[in-house]
């Protein structure tokens, strides 16, 4: 794994306060943990460490749905800033979408469904880039990486917004991953809870007050 940064499970957060939560949340958060400022300015490194590693030859970005959408489309629109200002070389892209889903309320229910997305045909013989919002009990990414094999990649490589310290991960660790954070349940971002906090700008800390208002 490249350099990923380490919050600390003793980090409290921005007080709600000091930044602008949407009235219709303010009330269901704890904490902003990553701000969106903060949250840009690193997706910006790992887009240059993705542009140095993979070279001249093309790449297949697969976007994990729901939650990867945001660091997607962020991530890609740096990568093709680089392609465009860096003259000596660039990158070639193509975009693919898989949509997984295996979370109700805060916990994983353990199956993890395949609702759809494109033909991984495509992957056949080709550099992949598989982008996630977060890699928590690490389930999810296994499962994906298990079906992208049977398509024969010549390599496959994961970028993961957040890793989460959690007690019963699988172990599984992204080659590319912007914070590894507490083991506490986020959203915002297009991270969400029950569909809910997907259109909350910062990574934030949900609390029992969202938890009990949104749970299912
Ligand atoms: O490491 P894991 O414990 O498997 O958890 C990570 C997965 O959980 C979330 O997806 P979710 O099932 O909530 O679907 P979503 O992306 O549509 O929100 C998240 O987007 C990851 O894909
Ligand atoms: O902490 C989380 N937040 C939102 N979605 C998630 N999916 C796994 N863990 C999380």
């Amino acid at each position: 794994m490249t350099n990923c940064i380490k919050i600390e499970d003793s980090y409290q957060g921005y007080s709600l306060d000091s930044f602008c939560i949407p009235k219709h949340y303010e009330d269901d958060l704890e904490s902003v943990l990553i701000p969106y400022g903060v949250i840009h300015d690193r997706i910006e490194r790992i887009a240059k460490d993705i542009f140095t590693d993979f070279g001249k030859e093309p790449l297949v970005a697969i976007c994990v749905l729901k939650g990867g959408y945001k660091f997607y489309t962020d991530l890609i629109d740096k990568i093709n800033s680089l392609n465009r200002n860096q003259g000596e070389r660039s990158v070639p892209l193509s975009v693919d979408f898989i949509r997984l889903r295996s979370y109700q309320n805060d916990k994983s229910v353990g199956t993890i469904e395949v609702i759809g997305g494109d033909n991984m045909e495509s992957v056949k013989g080709k550099n992949v880039l598989v982008v996630e919002d977060i890699i928590d009990t690490g389930r999810t990414m296994m499962k994906l990486l298990g079906l992208l094999e049977e398509f024969q990649p010549k390599c496959v490589k994961v970028a993961s917004l957040l890793l989460k310290r959690q007690p019963a991960s699988n172990g599984y660790i992204p080659e590319y991953c912007g914070f590894e954070i507490p083991d506490k349940f986020v959203v915002g971002y297009a991270l969400d809870f029950n569909e809910r906090f997907r259109d909350l700008h910062h990574i934030c800390v949900v609390n029992n007050n969202g938890i009990n208002k949104y749970k299912v």
